[in-house]
């Protein structure tokens, strides 16, 4: 549902404001808070367990939260509160896609085919959902060059046009991701959400995929990515946001949070009773940098 509260800065794409979920004895995430930014790439990061999928859960509607306000901003300033949607109004009104751990492709279909596929509701409104349409409505005709226009300018920026008649099953497993993020990006959404798209990559497709990423950024989009590949977190995100037991433990750039001697301990595994000896290490050592 869209609302028409126009207090948001028009800078912040994503609010989420006090999450919380629970499940059974278990409270996964609580009392977490963030923002993102508009036309920045977001980083959500923490050890395992911490909670990142819960909140990607909550963001793309595959969960309820027990309590929170997540608000999703679009440029055209109209508002929704994603925590009240269904899943498919999440995609097709708040304009929020979402890829997954596992690859989800239909390996049986070209990697054209693909990306039309992702298009179908754009295609079936032009057609009038009738046969007569699909066969010879002039606004079908141009939905369907278009839509294959749009495949095209995504194959070119992830470097797959050259198999784009190749069934995408037939690719190598880094390629395999950027379709999948080129699919997502055929729907048109205004916020990319990215479970942990490193994942099983080669150093050389970690790179592919850094460039693919940083080009969604530049057309506009705003990202929003899980990430386990520190090297892909710290050299493409804008912004970083840890966290620990479902709680936010630090929030900032890159280099803020690479130094926060909580994150540092938080991977590291540290006690609480330590962390003061760790605080005081970071700061010895980053004094010592200067
Ligand atoms: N559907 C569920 N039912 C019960 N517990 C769950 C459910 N989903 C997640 N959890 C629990 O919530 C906590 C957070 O899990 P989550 O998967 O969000 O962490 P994560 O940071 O994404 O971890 P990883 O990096 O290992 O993927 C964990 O203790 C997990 O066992």
């Amino acid at each position: 549902m869209a609302f028409g509260n126009t207090t948001m800065n028009k800078d912040t794409i994503l609010k989420v404001e006090h999450l919380s979920m629970r499940f059974g004895g278990l409270m996964a995430i609580n009392d977490f808070s963030f923002e993102a930014k508009r036309g920045e790439i977001t980083a959500l990061i923490g050890p395992n367990g911490a909670g990142k999928t819960t909140v990607f859960n909550c963001i793309t509607g595959f969960y309820k939260p027990t309590m929170g306000m997540i608000t999703l901003n679009q440029e055209s300033g109209e508002q929704y509160l994603l925590e009240r949607l269904p899943d498919f109004e999440i995609t097709k009104k708040a304009k929020v896609a979402r890829t997954f751990q596992n690859i989800r492709l239909f390996s049986g279909l070209t990697v054209l085919e693909n990306l039309l596929v992702a298009q179908h509701n754009t295609l079936m409104k032009a057609s009038g959902y009738t046969v007569l349409g699909l066969l010879g409505l002039p606004a079908y005709k141009k939905a369907e060059s278009e839509s294959i226009e749009k495949a095209r300018y995504w194959l070119e920026k992830a470097d797959l046009i050259e198999r784009a008649d190749d069934p995408a099953g037939d690719l190598p497993y880094g390629a395999q991701r950027r379709l999948e993020i080129c699919r997502a990006m055929c729907t048109g959404p205004e916020l990319l959400c990215l479970d942990e798209p490193a994942a099983g990559l080669n150093p050389k497709e970690s790179l592919a995929l850094n460039t693919l990423l940083r080009s969604i950024r530049d057309d506009g989009a705003s990202l929003l990515l899980i990430e386990h590949d520190m090297s892909v977190v710290m050299q493409i995100s804008d912004h970083v946001v840890v966290l620990e037991y479902g709680q936010k433990i630090s929030d900032g750039t890159p280099d803020h949070v690479k130094n926060d001697p909580k994150v540092i301990a938080a991977y590291l595994g540290v006690e609480d009773e330590e962390l003061d000896e760790v605080i005081h290490e970071v700061e010895a050592i980053a004094g010592g940098e200067h």
